[in-house]
């Protein structure tokens, strides 16, 4: 299995990127994000706990994540292997990826971090919510969901640096060539 987690603050085009690399690479995308709002859709049990930390731009407890996260990749026994898109999203979860992989004989091969500066992101958030109109893309939440990204999710960074895993890729540009960049990083696995 070939693991990739795609990391970056909220706006710096994972999502998008996940879409091109998965039809790319035959990989499995899984965005916990996406599964939050698929479950609030729903109105499933873990929907309605959820609904409310993510209307405020907060973190669903690491607890709740990671088991959503566990089962979603046993759904996909046959996975070529996977990206990770807004996950691991604090130190805990990161270590409980690794634990969980390890568990299947898998690993994380690779991190790729996308580099937006802050003004680029609040633009592409305000324009996002204009054509989506997520809840938590309005000003007010978007600050919160920045202020957890820099008190939780940056210690992320250095854990896999510390793996010698991640690989900074700039995130500002045309999609197509902000994509071969990240391209190139995985073929190097
Ligand atoms: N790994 C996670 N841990 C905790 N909460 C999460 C996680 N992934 C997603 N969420 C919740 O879902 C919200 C939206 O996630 P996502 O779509 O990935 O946002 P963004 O566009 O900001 O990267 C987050 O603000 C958070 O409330």
């Amino acid at each position: 299995m070939l693991n990739f987690v795609i990391f970056g603050p909220p706006g710096a085009g994972k999502g998008t990127q996940s879409e091109k690399l998965i039809e790319k690479y035959q990989l499995i995308h899984i965005s916990t994000g996406d599964l939050f709002r698929a479950h609030i859709k729903n109105q499933s049990p873990l929907g309605q706990r959820v609904s409310e930390l993510i209307a405020e731009g907060q973190l669903v407890p690491d607890e709740i994540t990671i088991a959503m996260l566990e089962e979603e990749v046993d759904k996909n026994p046959q996975a070529k292997g996977f990206i990770f898109d807004g996950f691991p999203r604090t130190v805990p979860q990161a270590q409980a990826l690794d634990a969980f992989l390890e568990s299947k004989n898998g690993n994380i091969a690779g991190v790729i971090a996308l580099d937006v500066d802050q003004d680029e992101l609040t633009k592409r958030i305000a324009q996002r919510q204009l054509e989506t109109g997520r809840v938590d893309d309005q000003a007010d939440k978007l600050q919160k969901r920045i202020a957890e990204y820099f008190d939780k999710t940056i210690h992320v960074l250095p854990y896999y640096e510390a793996q010698g895993k991640l690989s900074k890729v700039n995130g500002i540009g045309k999609i197509d060539d902000i994509f071969a960049e990240l391209s190139a990083v995985i073929d190097k696995y």
